[in-house]
């Protein structure tokens, strides 16, 4: 059944700044946040339907109309691997591209990535993890040969001035591995950075970190990667994402991956679930009076349009409960 939203009302919308507590209470946190949609790309490889390629672009078009910075499109990978994004291109042409937004897309080799610039990308990401035994499962070679494969992808992209992402994936724990030393993290992340890409995304793929685990990845990380060129990347599996961004937030950290309505998880990630959604981030950062520059209620409504499409309910607590104002 389709979703009823009236307006967000504005007793809400208050109460979110005037909860904004003093910032000396918790540290430094910064006066801005960017926050990257991942909703379209991570949200949707993972559902079992395949999303119907025009309600794609108008998800993605809902969102920029939402007023979110970065919106991750889709991801160049193989069919074979990811069906859910086979239509890459159609995606990519077919959305509106508004200015000042940035669409960067997923490139897991240099065909990939040769694909996405042909369909007009003008960012990409390399993903890699900490972890050898998932960077197996999910690219299907060694961690070794993964960096081989993203630094041609960097040489591609410095080559055409195209700026590179890149992720590091299993940075509080693997699937496959179990806990993952923070030192390893910081190396790999290390070596994205070093290779040129102009920021490093910190996956907590399964969702199984807390804030004392983000809080000591991050210590560790901040040795090797100046904090400015962080941003972090958490799934909700254990109801922690939410604490362990702003743990991110209060080590310096100003760049937050997120999803509409919580979609996400990674189909070579068994027991991923969902993102943090954007809409609970947008909510707290408004409480904190820290700056994103995205419309909650044009928000909502994006959730609430691929809500409908997936017939699935959202995962988002601020989607929920606005509802039942
Ligand atoms: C990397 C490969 C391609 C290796 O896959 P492979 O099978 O080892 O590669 P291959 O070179 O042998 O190619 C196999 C077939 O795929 C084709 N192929 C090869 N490359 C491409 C390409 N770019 N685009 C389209 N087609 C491609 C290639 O042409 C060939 O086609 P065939 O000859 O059999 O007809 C594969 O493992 C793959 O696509 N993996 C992607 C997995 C994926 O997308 N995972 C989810 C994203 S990561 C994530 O979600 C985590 C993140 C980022 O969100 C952060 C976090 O939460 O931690």
């Amino acid at each position: 059944m389709a979703t009823v939203r009236k307006a967000l009302p504005r007793r809400l919308v208050g109460l979110a700044s005037l909860r904004a507590v003093s910032t000396s209470a918790m540290g430094t946190l910064p006066k801005r946040v960017k926050i990257v949609e991942v909703g379209p790309r991570d949200g949707l490889q993972n559902e079992k339907n395949i999303v119907p390629t025009p309600l794609k672009i108008k998800l993605i078009d809902m969102l920029s109309e939402a007023g979110l910075p970065v919106v991750e499109a889709t991801s160049f990978v193989s069919p074979k691997w990811v069906p859910q994004m086979a239509d890459h291109t159609e995606v990519l042409k077919g959305i509106q591209k508004f200015p000042g937004i940035n669409y960067p897309v997923l490139t897991p080799n240099l065909k990939g990535f040769e694909a996405a610039v042909a369909a007009g990308a003008k960012e990409v990401s390399v993903f890699g993890a900490a972890s050898e035994l998932f960077t197996r499962k999910n690219i299907n070679c060694s961690l070794d040969e993964s960096f081989q494969r993203m630094d041609v992808v960097l040489k591609a992209a410095q080559a055409t001035n195209i700026p590179v992402r890149g992720y590091v994936s299993c940075v509080l724990g693997c699937p496959y591995e179990g806990k993952i030393p923070p030192a390893k993290v910081a190396e790999v992340a290390k070596k994205l950075y070093s290779m040129g890409c102009y920021e490093v995304s910190l996956g907590d793929t399964i969702g199984v970190g807390t804030p004392g685990s983000m809080r000591d990845v991050l210590s560790a990380v901040m040795h090797e990667v100046p904090v400015s060129a962080l941003a972090v990347h958490c799934h909700d599996t254990y109801g922690q994402a939410l604490a362990n961004t702003l743990m991110a937030l209060q080590m310096g950290v100003n760049v937050v991956d997120s999803s509409v309505a919580g979609l996400g998880g990674c189909p070579y990630a068994q027991g991923a679930s969902g993102n943090l959604a954007t809409e609970d981030l947008v909510y707290m950062l408004t409480g904190l009076g820290i700056h994103t520059g995205v419309n909650l209620q044009k928000l909502l409504e994006a959730g609430d349009f691929i809500c409908q499409v997936l017939n699935r309910k959202t995962s988002s607590k601020v989607a929920q409960a606005s509802c039942k104002l």
